[in-house]
């Protein structure tokens, strides 16, 4: 199967030579190729070039290809979001009224709501139910330019549960059009009859629920909630250790709530990210740059929270490479919307139009260990192509709030 789209305005590649995630001013090179065009053939990008060049070197090919014009739009590789919690049952909106009136998130945690609740919802949901309810979350990140989503459990907190989130995850990329890259989070709040005895729910996590994961091939990250009143960081170092025995890459929910030295731990254990950030120390943005661990920063989770958004532009300027994400979640931030995430990371976080594209796509793709395949628009690459209503990527973060998507490709394959 054959595609070719054609008189592109602006066509963001991505494209670099330089191994990595982007830093600093690399951040805003988006090799753009202006009335571009790509050929996309069984799944991935077969030619990439202006519309000239590729009209005259493959005459033959373009004979029996589908033909797309582009009528001078902007168009870019197709979004990737690196922090989800996709997989959960159930809702939580009585709880952002209850915000509204004046509770916090931790209040509502404690009390036994908040990812206590969804646990027990997710408890209840058959798998079934789960892949449904997902599914349609799903086809929402696709109409909003996402490709490739990363999801983690940690609605579960017993091994069965957290089982069936996995596996939930895995009958999705076998049946959604969207790919899904899996994270294990049984460390992602402490189950109520473990409070204060922490360390034996640490102790069940390593013992009884890694092993499974890694023996069921079920995620390739283990990520943990480390933050004050969840698990400490050295409970958080044990866990992480004991998964990279395994094969699973650590990631950390990090310096959220409290400055808690999550930074600092990821950059000890070799994280491939750190999340959330709205509370990273000096000393923790140090770490990272120096240890190239990835910011994974979460702006409409700051914004629906009522919290002031991670230091985004300062991690930049410190040498931390900047990925961005909805973080989607019942509680914390219900959206799908990439494109907010990228207007918001501009508008709260000062990251600019060029940089937070960057953040969305080929960074974004470091954080979850895609970018070889994904992240950028190149021969080889994933025929996952976004194309815009809008004639730039200046526009595109510009038009806040709106959802410009006018179509999108995944593996050369139309879906929206
Ligand atoms: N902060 C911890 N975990 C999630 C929220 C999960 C929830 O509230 O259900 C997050 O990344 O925002
Ligand atoms: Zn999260």
């Amino acid at each position: 199967m054959k595609t070719f789209i054609k008189n592109i305005g602006q066509l963001a590649t991505l494209a670099s030579s330089k191994k990595g995630a982007r830093k600093k001013e690399d951040m805003s090179n988006l090799a753009i190729i202006e009335n571009g065009a790509i050929l996309m053939k069984n799944g991935l990008i077969e030619a990439i070039g202006t519309t000239q060049e590729l009209q005259s070197q493959y005459m033959n090919e373009l004979k029996d290809a589908l033909i797309f014009n582009a009528n001078g739009k902007l168009v870019t590789p197709g979004l990737v979001d690196p922090h989800t919690h996709i997989a959960y049952g159930g809702s939580r909106e009585q709880e952002f009224d209850l915000r509204l009136r004046g509770a916090s998130y931790m209040d509502i945690m404690n009390a036994g709501g908040g990812i206590h609740a969804t646990m027990r919802m997710t408890r209840e949901a058959t798998e079934d139910e789960l892949v449904a309810q997902t599914a349609k979350r799903l086809d929402g990140f696709a109409k909003h330019g996402v490709t490739t989503v990363e999801g983690k459990s940690g609605y579960g907190m017993d091994l069965e549960t957290e089982l069936k989130q996995l596996r939930v995850m895995k009958r999705l990329q076998q049946s959604h059009a969207l790919d899904i890259v899996p994270t294990f989070m049984g460390a992602h709040a402490v189950p109520k009859e473990y409070k204060g005895r922490e360390d034996e729910f640490v102790d069940i996590i390593i013992r009884d629920m890694l092993p499974k994961v890694a023996q069921e091939k079920l995620a390739e990250f283990n990520d943990v909630f480390c933050e004050k009143d969840v698990y400490t960081p050295q409970q958080a170092e044990r866990i992480l250790e004991a998964g990279k025995k395994l094969g699973l890459v650590p990631k950390i929910h990090a310096d959220e709530i409290v400055s808690y030295g999550g930074a600092e731990l990821a950059a000890k254990v070799g994280a491939i990210s750190a999340e959330h950030l709205l509370k990273v120390s000096d000393e923790g943005i140090r770490q990272m740059a120096e240890k190239n661990v990835i910011a994974c920063l979460l702006p409409a989770t700051a914004l629906f929270l009522r919290e002031e958004a991670a230091p985004g532009r300062k991690l930049i300027d410190e040498g931390v490479a900047v990925a961005i994400s909805t973080d989607c979640n019942p509680g914390s931030s219900p959206t799908v919307s990439m494109p907010l995430v990228m207007n918001l990371a501009c508008i709260s976080m000062r990251l600019t139009p060029a940089e937070a594209l960057t953040a969305a796509t080929y960074n974004a793709a470091y954080a979850i260990n895609r970018q070889e395949f994904i992240g950028s628009l190149e021969v080889g690459k994933k025929a996952d192509v976004v194309l815009w209503d809008v004639a730039s990527y200046e526009e595109l973060q510009y038009l806040f709030g709106v959802n410009h998507v006018k179509s999108v490709w995944k593996s050369g394959k139309k879906i929206v």
